[in-house]
């Protein structure tokens, strides 16, 4: 990272912690309509995972269909590095089959949930809250037989009542759960909030100093990156997110986006990630590929307009220094600056880009160019190499029929 790009520098490294990435893209990501992965699709992306560096892949919900079930057992076998995660409701048939799924997995997680927040228990599950954990304790020391560690999440955890999630999660510890994960389910709350209920979690839950926080955020009111972060203050260890933000109705915390702030603002997060950040771009892509929906534009770190500038004023800033209007360089994402020419960009922009193409203008010659090229930007979104080309062309025609006249 250039120093220029950076804010305050001063963290040292005996302050600087780790979060774990929990990659959800083929698990709560495709449970969003227009990305089902298949299992081809699903090993692609679980290798592209791999290499970008994730701690844990969520492969899949192997009670959901045999094919996602084939899908964490394929993953399962042919992973080196991260850990393999397979979902489960709290019920001994999706148990045993996430079990038999990551049978051939070198370090593998059973992740159960099960809904905490009372308009879940009464209408989704119609249970008493004893009953609640009464079932989430069987389920743990279950999973726990069948794999090498058991994440419980307690669903709808952010609209739960706070006592109750501690009870809950303190009785998720004694049977076996080594990671508690807080899933803001429904997209609901703010950082504020998320940041107290971490920090009433770290306090109140029996165990919590041997277990890991974990964050799950929705973006239904588009905080969902926030919020993840928000928790990583008061201690989340462990992150889940998705590539491109993919997931149910308004997706998850996008995986770039917190991997990038974190890594942006080490100084003030003091933390790291074990992600390979120059991955980030062709993960990206490749999901797209796969899942046929691209990426948008504006996307923040992936999209085509991260870090692309037509502005004249900003391109005058970039070509003088870089740091003026980037924050990050694109090639810690695995993308390229890109300097767009279009009805928004001045004469240093058109000067350097004519440059380019072995066009060197005086200031009189590059200002009637320069007229010329705004009237064709403003009957067309972008100007391209070839279009310049052409209006060079057209304009030393000119230029060499006015001094024929003249002589
Ligand atoms: C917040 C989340 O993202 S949770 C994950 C959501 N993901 C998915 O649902 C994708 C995969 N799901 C599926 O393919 C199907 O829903 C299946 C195969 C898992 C289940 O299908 P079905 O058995 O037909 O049940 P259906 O989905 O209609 O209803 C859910 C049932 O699970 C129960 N249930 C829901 N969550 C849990 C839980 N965590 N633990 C135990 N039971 C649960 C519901 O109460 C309901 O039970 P009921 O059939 O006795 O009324
Ligand atoms: C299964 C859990 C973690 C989930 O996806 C949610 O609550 O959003």
């Amino acid at each position: 990272m250039n120093p220029a790009h950076q804010g305050s520098t001063d963290t040292t490294e005996a302050d600087v912690g780790r979060v774990r990435i929990f990659d959800t893209t083929l698990r709560d990501g495709e449970q969003a309509p227009g990305f089902s992965m298949d299992r081809r699709a699903k090993l692609r992306m679980a290798h592209a995972l791999e290499e970008l560096g994730v701690d844990i892949i969520e492969a899949g919900f192997p009670q959901a269909s045999p094919d996602d079930f084939a899908a964490v057992a394929e993953i399962a076998r042919s992973l080196k590095a991260p850990t393999v995660a397979a979902l489960a409701r709290c019920m001994p048939d999706d148990i045993d089959s996430a079990g038999r799924a990551l049978e051939g997995a070198r370090h593998s997680r059973i992740h159960l949930f099960l809904s905490t927040s009372p308009l879940h228990r009464e209408h989704k599950l119609g249970k008493s809250k004893q009953e609640v954990i009464d079932i989430a304790a069987t389920a743990i020391r279950r999973a726990k037989a069948l794999a090498h560690e058991v994440e419980f999440s307690a669903e709808d955890a952010l609209r739960t009542e706070p006592d109750y999630l501690a009870e809950i999660f303190s009785v998720a510890v004694e049977a076996g759960a080594s990671v508690l994960n807080a899933p803001d389910t429904v997209g609901y709350v703010t950082p504020f909030e998320i940041t107290e209920m971490f920090n009433y979690l770290r306090k109140h839950v029996r165990g919590a100093d041997s277990v890991m926080f974990s964050s799950h955020c929705h973006d239904d009111l588009g905080m969902a990156v926030a919020n993840t972060l928000a928790a990583v203050t008061a201690g989340a260890r462990q992150v889940e997110c998705t590539i491109n933000g993919i997931g149910e109705r308004a997706g998850n915390a996008a995986l770039e986006e917190v991997v990038m702030a974190l890594h942006t603002r080490r100084a003030l997060y003091k933390v790291d990630t074990g992600i390979q950040t120059r991955r980030l771009f062709p993960t990206s892509r490749l999901l797209a590929e796969v899942t046929g929906q691209p990426v948008p534009r504006n996307k923040a770190i992936v999209g085509d307009n991260a870090f692309a500038h037509e502005s004249g004023i900003h391109q005058h800033g970039m070509l003088k220094h870089r740091g003026t209007y980037e924050i990050m360089t694109p090639q810690d994402v695995g993308a390229k600056t890109s300097l767009v020419l279009g009805k928004h960009s001045g004469r240093h922009a058109l000067r350097q880009r004519l440059a380019e193409l072995d066009h060197e203008l005086d200031d009189a010659a590059l200002d009637a160019v320069f007229e010329r090229f705004k009237a064709l930007a403003d009957r067309q979104r972008s100007v391209t190499n070839d279009d310049l080309e052409a209006l060079m062309g057209a304009y030393e025609d000119d230029t060499q029929a006015a001094v024929a006249v003249q002589s």
